[in-house]
Formats: structure tokens, sequence, C-alpha cells
């Protein structure tokens, strides 16, 4: 026991109405030891207007703040209402005294009365959001190319043209494309003009914009001929050469049709003049980049991380949104210790057509964690490594496997780094 575990807060939970986003800010700016700059507050103001807000009361005073967006996340075969959990924060005076669980209370509560079967999140730190049921659902990896050398491929490049584009228009150009993305990935939000503008594209600066690590302006790169949806797409900034550095290409997003499109942004971004590398701050895992270069060792993987939290807030309304790969008929024990109204046994029955979800006595063939769950549900890690890392019980010898080839998907879910 530490002083942290003797006094449990009783925390006054309210909706943070307008007149008080200030007041929610400097908090969130106390629990996360920011001092933004005026256009950045101004950026966080606006979103956190728009969010569904809760505030942790304490004798009157704020003492917790968590807020909502309200997305529509891709999900295999579909999509659904997500409520994505931001600006976490609780006082310093207050923690480990049970206020973030009370808010997560309160989360659940708004998402079934807004009918939003899923939360998701990134987490500040990994440790904190698996006991709320969260499993990491995307992961993305670090790449860098080393452009000191033209980028050799193994498909002939898309020999469309590539134009740059004015960044202001980005987004009713870039958005078709982006959208096509959203049946064939799990893990992606759907985009307005003003989340492109602000989120992605960071046209105003508040997100660090023009002065990130000295990268300049973004710049965003179209594959195809005016008046057509582009073949594909990539936003950038660029870096000149320092005293201690290399001149730099920061990719943010790149999306492309096919591998031949893809080819020919790659070889655009790896050949920029005074540049002698590539970084690109998130990819899929499965992305065909590492497949089509003819030099593996001109693509590294620099890093690999969990990306996107999700939690199956209504477990069954979101196995019954999602589609599945191979038919499947097993009773699952599932554990849901914050959310007990998902928890039981039930029966899975699932096919291509779609599937369903009910209560059953009968002899589990798996057990396991509503966090686990989560971590599968969009076609992320196979459940059976669960089983090996033995957080997942198979009472039926392939039955796990059975359930991995329902739950596969074509392509690894993603999300990506500005989202
Ligand atoms: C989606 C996002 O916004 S992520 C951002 C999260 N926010 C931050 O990191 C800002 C700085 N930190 C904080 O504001 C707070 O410490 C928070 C929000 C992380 C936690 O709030 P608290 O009110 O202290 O959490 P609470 O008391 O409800 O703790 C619940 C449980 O989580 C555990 N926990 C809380 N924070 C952490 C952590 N950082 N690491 C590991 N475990 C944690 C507690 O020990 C407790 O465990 P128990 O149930 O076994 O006793």
């Amino acid at each position: 026991m530490t002083s942290d575990d003797d006094a449990r807060v009783t925390t006054e939970l309210r909706d943070i109405p307008e007149s008080d986003l200030d007041q929610a800010l400097d908090l969130v700016y106390l629990a996360f030891h920011l001092k933004p700059a005026d256009k950045t507050r101004a950026y966080h103001r606006e979103l956190l207007r728009a969010c569904s807000r809760i505030g942790a009361h304490d004798d009157g005073r704020l003492s917790g703040v968590a807020a909502a967006h309200r997305l529509t996340l891709s999900v295999p075969g579909g999509q659904l209402p997500c409520a994505a959990l931001d600006f976490v924060s609780v006082a310093p005076t207050h923690r480990r005294r049970g206020v973030l669980t009370s808010m997560m209370d309160e989360l659940w509560r708004r998402c079934a009365a807004e009918g939003r079967p899923v939360s998701c999140l990134w987490a500040s730190e990994s440790g904190i959001y698996g006991r709320f049921g969260f499993g990491a659902a995307t992961e993305s990896y670090r790449i860098e190319i080393d452009s000191s050398r033209p980028l050799a491929l193994r498909v002939t490049p898309d020999s469309r043209p590539l134009r740059l584009i004015d960044p202001a228009d980005a987004p009713a150009l870039l958005a078709p494309r982006y959208d096509a993305t959203l049946t064939q990935r799990a893990g992606r939000f759907t985009r307005d003009a003003a989340w492109w503008r602000d989120h992605v594209l960071d046209l105003d600066g508040a997100r660090g914009g023009d002065d990130r690590d000295g990268f300049g302006a973004v710049r965003v790169v179209v594959l195809g001929a005016p008046g057509e949806v582009p073949a594909g797409y990539a936003v950038y900034r660029t870096r000149g050469a320092g005293e201690d550095r290399p001149g730099a290409v920061l990719v943010e997003e790149l999306e492309a049709d096919t591998a031949p499109a893809a080819a020919a942004l790659w070889s655009y971004l790896a050949s920029i003049d005074l540049t002698s590398t590539v970084r690109i701050q998130a990819r899929p895992a499965d992305d065909p980049l590492l497949h089509l270069v003819a030099d593996r060792d001109q693509v590294r993987v620099t890093g690999q991380e969990p990306s996107m939290w999700i939690r199956l807030v209504d477990v069954r309304a979101a196995l019954t949104a999602r589609s599945w790969a191979a038919p499947v008929d097993l009773v699952l024990d599932l554990r849901d210790t914050a959310l007990p109204v998902n928890a039981g046994r039930f029966r899975l029955t699932a096919d291509p057509d779609g599937a369903t979800w009910l209560p059953t006595d009968a002899a589990p063939d798996l057990s396991l964690d509503v966090r686990e769950l989560a971590s599968s549900y969009l076609g992320g890690t196979p459940l059976r490594r669960f089983v090996h890392a033995g957080l997942v019980t198979e009472h039926t010898p392939g039955a796990v496997r059975r359930l991995d080839a329902a739950l596969e998907t074509e392509w690894l879910p993603f999300t990506g780094g500005n989202d």
C-alpha cells in the first residue's frame, strides 16, 4: 500500500459547459506539462468544444477531464460510431483516487446513450488502459529510406503525371482517394473538411505545423491528371541539410491505389534534391513498400509501436457489425470486469453473411478477456498469439485457429499518424 491508495475521492461528474473550456484546458496542460502557443490553445479549444466532455469535480473545483470526439471508425466490412477518448487529465493533487475510473464509467454510459459500440484512444502510457478493457488494435512502423542513392524498385512506377497542389485544395482532391481506404483497411476514421484542414494538413500550423523539428510547410503531391481521382498522393514536409544533419523528407501520409502508384510516389519522395533521407512516421506493418524495393537495406524499419487502442463497449453490437472471412461456430467465455454487462458465455456464429452473439450455457471453446478480443477485432493481432502468451485459454483444440481465420482481413488495420 502507498499513500496513493488510501483515499478514493467523492467525485461529482458533470458535463463541462463551454464557459469552462479554458478551465478544462488549464487542467489538461497542468497534467501534460504543456505551455502551448496561443494558436495551439485555440485549436485545442475548438477540438474540445466539439467533444462530449466529462468533468470530475471535487468541492466544486474541476479535478478531472475526459473528452470524446464523436468519430466514425472503419471496421472490417463497415463503419461504426466511435467515442475517441482524448484530453484525459487528472489534477496531480487527485491522482490514484479513482477519478479516471469514475470518468470511464460515465463514458460507458454516454456511449450507450449515443449508440457508440466502440471507443478508442492513443495511450500516453501503455500501462493505463488495459484495465478498462482497451486493447492495442492497430500497430504502426516508423520507416526510413536511404535516399542518398536512387530508390531501386521491383515494379515499374505508374507513369501518370505527379503534380504539387495547393494544400488548401487538398481536402476536396484527396478525400475520394482516402475514402477508398476506409473499405480496404479497418482502423481509419472518416474525415470532414475541417478534420482534413486542421488535423491532417495543419494548414494554420496550430499543431506545430511549419516548425516540426525544422521541417517546413506542408506539401501535397498527387499522382494523376487534373480532373481525375488521384491514383495516389503524399503529404510531406522537407528540411534542408544542417551542419550535423542531412537534408530530409518527412512523410506524414501516403495513399496509393496500386503498387505502381505507390512506387511512383516513393520514387518521387526519395529523389528530391538536397535531401538524402526519407522519414515516415507511421506506416502499416504490411506496407507493400517493404516488398517492392529491390534492395531491402535501403528501407529500414526504425520503430514499431501500438498505435490505436480500442474498447468494445457493446460487444454484441461490435461483433455483429463487422464482416467475417470464414464460417465459425464457437462458445466464448468472456471476462469484462470494467463493463460486466458484456461478460458471460456466448455462442458466436458467424459467416461471410453475418454474425450472431447469443448467451448460452454450453461449455466454452475459448476463455478470454474483452481486451484481447479488442486487439483482434479489427483483424490486427491473431488471438493465437494471446494463447501462446497464456492470456487466452483454448479448451477445444483448433478453436483459436478457426476464430482467427474468421477474424482475418486482407489488409492489416492501420491508423495513420495524423489521425
Ligand atoms: C487518451 C488519453 O488522453 S491518454 C492521456 C492520459 N493522461 C495522462 O497521461 C496525463 C497525466 N496523468 C493523469 O492525468 C492521471 O494520472 C491519469 C489520467 C493517467 C490517471 O488518473 P487517476 O485518477 O489517477 O486514475 P485512477 O485513480 O482512476 O486509477 C485507476 C487505476 O489505473 C491505475 N493507473 C492510473 N494511472 C496509471 C499509469 N499512468 N500507469 C499505470 N497504471 C495507472 C491506477 O493505479 C489504478 O489501478 P487500480 O485500479 O489497480 O488501483
